[in-house]
């Protein structure tokens, strides 16, 4: 059995009147590659903020690693790989010594992964800090996350200010390679397309609540879209969990996200509907801006 490697329990963070992250609580497993998705302002920041010791909860615990972020920041920082949203590095610096500087904080960076990283991430170690592009930044923040081989990695929107092909390769090299060390990832993106076939597991953060947890191919064979002709739609029943409704002149679209109960109830009562599967994005749709409070139990529809 994996081990579970970060426990978050009923998390509160606010500024001022705002309520940022509202009880959040998760798991993640030793070796996962985990996506936290969410839109602007979900509160991803505000989560990776407090697993790095950087800012105090309201409530709640947090156990990284067997530690606390809160009371144990060192030993969080010796053992995780972290890459800020907005890095920051003395500009006055070039990328070596940067490099060098950041180095005598670690018992075991891996002067061998430097190079590599250097040419892979085709950085210019000569060059000041202040001259380098957004993109070679990221890549500078990436490698100095990776070379002191951390038990755990946590990036903040990573890929961001990459161009795609920095991107893809960061996608199918570096986290595959971490995947290969059973190095666990969490990172947060906004780019669903591209975390699809690389993540384990996603979460779906939104206004500060986990609307859903679960490895990514059981969220794809879970949310499914129905749609029923016009007078047979089932009426809301306890059963189907609708996440959002779309109402058309001749159908019915209801997205649920538990389609294996929902189809066993439906083929029980022989009501003919047609089914799409959804990508990730879809998905992600669906439960941050769904409508499913709209009455969907239209005066003609047929009861489940
Ligand atoms: N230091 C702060 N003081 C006041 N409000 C803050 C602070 N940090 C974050 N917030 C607010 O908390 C909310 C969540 O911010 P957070 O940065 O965690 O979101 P995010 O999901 O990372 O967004 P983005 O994708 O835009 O980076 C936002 O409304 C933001 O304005």
């Amino acid at each position: 059995m994996s081990e579970t490697v970060l426990q978050v329990n009923q998390l509160c963070k606010s500024y001022g009147k705002e309520q940022v992250l509202q009880n959040l609580s998760f798991n993640i497993e030793q070796g996962q590659i985990v996506a936290l998705l969410g839109r602007n302002g979900a509160g991803k920041t505000t989560t990776i903020r407090a697993l790095m010791g950087l800012i105090e909860p309201n409530s709640g615990d947090i156990n990284l690693l067997g530690f606390s972020p809160q009371a144990q920041p060192i030993e969080i920082r010796k053992r995780i790989g972290y890459l800020a949203e907005d890095q920051k590095m003395y500009g006055w610096m070039t990328v070596i010594e940067t490099i060098q500087f950041v180095s005598a904080f670690f018992e075991n960076w891996d002067h061998n992964r430097v190079r590599t990283l250097l040419q892979q991430f085709e950085l210019p170690p000569g060059a000041r800090v202040k001259t380098l592009s957004k993109g070679q930044n990221i890549r500078l923040g990436l490698l100095l996350a990776l070379a002191h081989h951390p038990q755990m990695v946590i990036l903040d929107d990573p890929v961001l200010g990459l161009d795609p092909i920095m991107r893809k390769e960061f996608n199918r090299d570096l986290i595959t390679h971490l995947q290969a060390e059973n190095c666990t990832v969490l990172y947060s993106s906004h780019l669903l397309y591209e975390v699809e076939p690389i993540a384990d597991v996603v979460m779906i953060l939104n206004e500060g609540r986990i609307l859903r947890q679960a490895a990514t191919e059981e969220l794809k064979e879970d949310v499914k879209r129905l749609i029923f002709s016009k007078g047979t739609a089932p009426l809301g029943s306890q059963k189907m969990r609708v996440i959002d409704v779309e109402q058309r002149a001749k159908h019915l679209a209801l997205i649920v996200e538990n389609f294996q109960e929902v189809k066993a109830e439906l083929d029980k009562r022989r009501i003919s509907y047609e089914v799409q599967d959804l990508n990730l994005d879809e998905i992600f749709e669906a439960y941050v801006s769904g409508r499913s409070e709209l009455p969907y139990n239209q005066p003609d529809a047929v009861e489940v």
